[in-house]
């Protein structure tokens, strides 16, 4: 089956663009993440990483051009974004977890509501993903009093209660104190090892791009200047700008 599967696209960009009134967020994008395929975007601030994940699951409109997630084309009108929501799950800097639910609560709702889940099936789900990231003790806690470390795996845990085909991270690492970081990318990178799962991460860890990405694509001014393999981009990086840009963080 997996076979049957790989080679197929599960986000596509094709010529898209998009403004922000006369500002020029996105150009020319075109960009081909196949399913299983593990895919990090790094540039600069405002180059348009955030603005280029958050389309793919209509967070953000596109003005021109054809985006294609799973599928579905987000310019039709007759593309449901609930269904698209459903099976590209978002994870974000900040993890807007529901502050006034516990923590299995979070991770049930979605399934609850959206997929009609049976209600014990739904609890032995999340209590599962809890147990993946050893958070079991905190099930009936809530949010505010875990850590930003606790708060984001759970938000990941969440996202995958939904058992999606896709994830967007979108600087999942970015809000946390460091010695949190390495739990949440252990996490993000155990789920990359699934061969079915396909992610799109934003993010300034190099080292974890390194490690788990398949391709590496930089953008800066709202382009994608260079799309290579990760041992190429890290080795050799083509563009100018991508090569300054790892001088620039890379120690
Ligand atoms: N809602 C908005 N309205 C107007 N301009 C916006 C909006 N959102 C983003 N922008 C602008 O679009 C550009 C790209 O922003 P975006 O957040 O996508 O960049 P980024 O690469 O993710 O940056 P960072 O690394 O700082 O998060 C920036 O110049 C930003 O100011």
């Amino acid at each position: 089956m997996l076979e049957e599967e790989s080679g197929m696209s599960m986000i596509e960009f094709k010529d898209v663009e998009k403004y922000y009134g006369d500002f020029h967020a996105l150009k020319d994008i075109n960009l081909d993440v196949e399913t299983g395929e593990t895919v990090v975007l790094i540039g600069p601030s405002g180059s348009g990483k955030s603005t280029l994940i958050r389309s793919v699951n209509g967070l953000e409109t596109i003005q021109k051009g054809q985006l294609i997630v799973n599928g579905q084309d987000l310019a039709d009108p007759k593309t449901n974004l609930n269904r698209i929501r459903k099976d590209v799950g978002m994870v974000f800097q900040h993890f807007n977890l529901y502050a006034n639910k516990t923590v299995l609560e979070n991770i049930m709702l979605a399934p609850r509501l959206v997929l009609h889940r049976d209600e014990a099936e739904n609890k032995k789900v999340a209590m599962g993903l809890l147990e993946r990231v050893n958070l079991v003790d905190q099930a009936n806690k809530y949010p505010s009093t875990l850590s930003g470390g606790q708060q984001q795996r759970i938000a990941i845990a969440r996202s995958l209660a939904m058992k999606p085909k896709a994830l967007l991270f979108d600087e999942p690492t970015s809000a946390l104190d460091p010695e949190m970081v390495n739990d949440v990318l252990k996490f993000m990178r155990e789920i990359a090892q699934d061969s079915s799962m396909t992610m799109l991460v934003v993010t300034h860890e190099m080292g974890f791009a390194k490690q788990v990405a398949d391709r590496v694509i930089f953008m800066a001014d709202g382009q994608i200047l260079e799309d290579s393999p990760t041992k190429e981009f890290f080795e050799q990086p083509s563009e100018p700008r991508a090569r300054k840009f790892l001088s620039q963080i890379v120690h």
